[in-house]
């Protein structure tokens, strides 16, 4: 019999650690490449991730390496765990080695120069490679823990899609398929700077009214946006969206909620980031959505609060009080249905 390939995972913090597992469980031979030597040796030695997944043991199925071009060479199917704000350049020197492979973007951010995805920085960096987008209400510490849990593997390569079914879904991990990835890719990057907003309510002892309202409007918001930039509405009703939203705007297990937590007790920016010590990719989404949305046109109040509190030295209450005395509009104007 020959021995079947094994699936790489790039990087090395908890949700490339967390789908490591997860394909390892599932009979996958799995090579996890981190960029950090010192954090491969640790994780080989210690068989759990100490600084990233602390209290999770790493399954005997994964290897953990900092060779990318070793780890390449032997994978086809590729999972890239990469925050965005490396993930161009971690991957730009490995092009050659990434063609023909398929590669499945967990990350949710956006590149500022261009307003690019994930999906859309791989099809550059390496176009000669089949690309799909993994992205739904997926805490890495609860998949990590057998939470159960469910996910979208998004791309109109249906074929792609069957693989990382077959690969990931498992008895605690569900794996729906959707043929939009711009949608599903949107919502994931969208939802982060919601849940800022969200924690910092939650810091200033808001209601569950005003938690339902947050949570509703921003739904309206981002899918106002999706919309205007071609995604389909109705993949804002599904796990990467709505899903996500609330997953998110709802857990203190949320990086990006806890940095809106820090923010509603008064810590700085820069502070509530240094406290979290890990990604939260909504601060860097929350200033290009800023700039885009003023560029289309779309009309973005929560995504322009916040972005009044952190850069433009508004204070909470002011802003508030703006968007409180702001005149309401339409419940669901996003969803172009004819007749209602
Ligand atoms: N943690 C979660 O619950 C989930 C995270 N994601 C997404 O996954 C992406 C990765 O996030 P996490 O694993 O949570 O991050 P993390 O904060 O746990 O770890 C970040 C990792 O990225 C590595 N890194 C930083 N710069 C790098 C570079 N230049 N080259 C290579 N590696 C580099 C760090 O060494 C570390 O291993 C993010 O876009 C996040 O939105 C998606 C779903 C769930
Ligand atoms: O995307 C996530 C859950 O689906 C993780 O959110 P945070 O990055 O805010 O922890």
């Amino acid at each position: 019999m020959t021995e079947q390939q094994p699936v790489a995972v790039l990087g090395g913090g908890s949700f490339g650690t967390a789908i490591a597992n997860l394909l390892a469980e599932n009979g996958q031979r799995v090579l996890q490449w981190m960029r950090d030597p010192e954090q491969a040796e640790a994780m080989r030695t210690q068989r759990e991730n100490p600084r990233y997944l602390k209290g999770v043991k790493l399954h005997p199925g994964v290897e953990p390496l900092n060779d990318l071009h070793a780890t390449l060479a032997a994978c086809e199917l590729v999972f890239v765990a990469i925050p965005s704000s490396a993930l161009r350049s971690a991957l730009q020197p490995f092009a050659a080695d990434l063609a023909g492979k398929l590669l499945i973007s967990t990350t949710k951010g956006i590149e500022a120069n261009g307003f690019k995805l994930m999906s859309q920085i791989l099809a550059e960096v390496a176009p000669q490679s089949r690309i799909g987008v993994l992205s739904g209400p997926n805490l890495a510490k609860e998949v990590a823990e057998h939470a159960l849990t469910a996910t979208v593997i998004a791309s109109e390569d249906e074929e792609l899609c069957e693989r990382v079914q077959q690969a990931l879904h498992g008895r605690t991990f569900r794996v729906y398929a959707s043929r939009d990835s711009f949608g599903v890719e949107l919502g994931g990057a969208l939802k982060n700077v919601y849940a800022i907003i969200a924690g910092m309510a939650a810091a200033m002892g808001m209601g569950e009214n005003t938690k339902s309202m947050l949570i509703t409007r921003a739904l309206a918001e981002m899918t106002r946006f999706a919309v205007k930039l071609g995604a389909n509405p109705m993949t804002f009703l599904g796990l990467a969206g709505v899903g996500d939203l609330i997953v998110t705007c709802t857990s203190p297990k949320s990086r990006n909620y806890q940095v809106g937590f820090a923010l509603g007790e008064g810590l700085s920016l820069e502070d509530a980031v240094a406290r979290l010590g890990e990604v939260a990719e909504g601060v860097n989404t929350l200033k290009v959505l800023k700039h885009k949305a003023e560029e289309m046109q779309v009309y973005m109040p929560l995504v322009a609060g916040l972005h009044a509190i952190l850069f433009e030295g508004r204070t909470l209450a002011q802003v508030i009080e703006a968007l409180m005395r702001a005149e309401p509009k339409t419940d669901v104007d996003f969803i172009p249905i004819s007749g209602f």
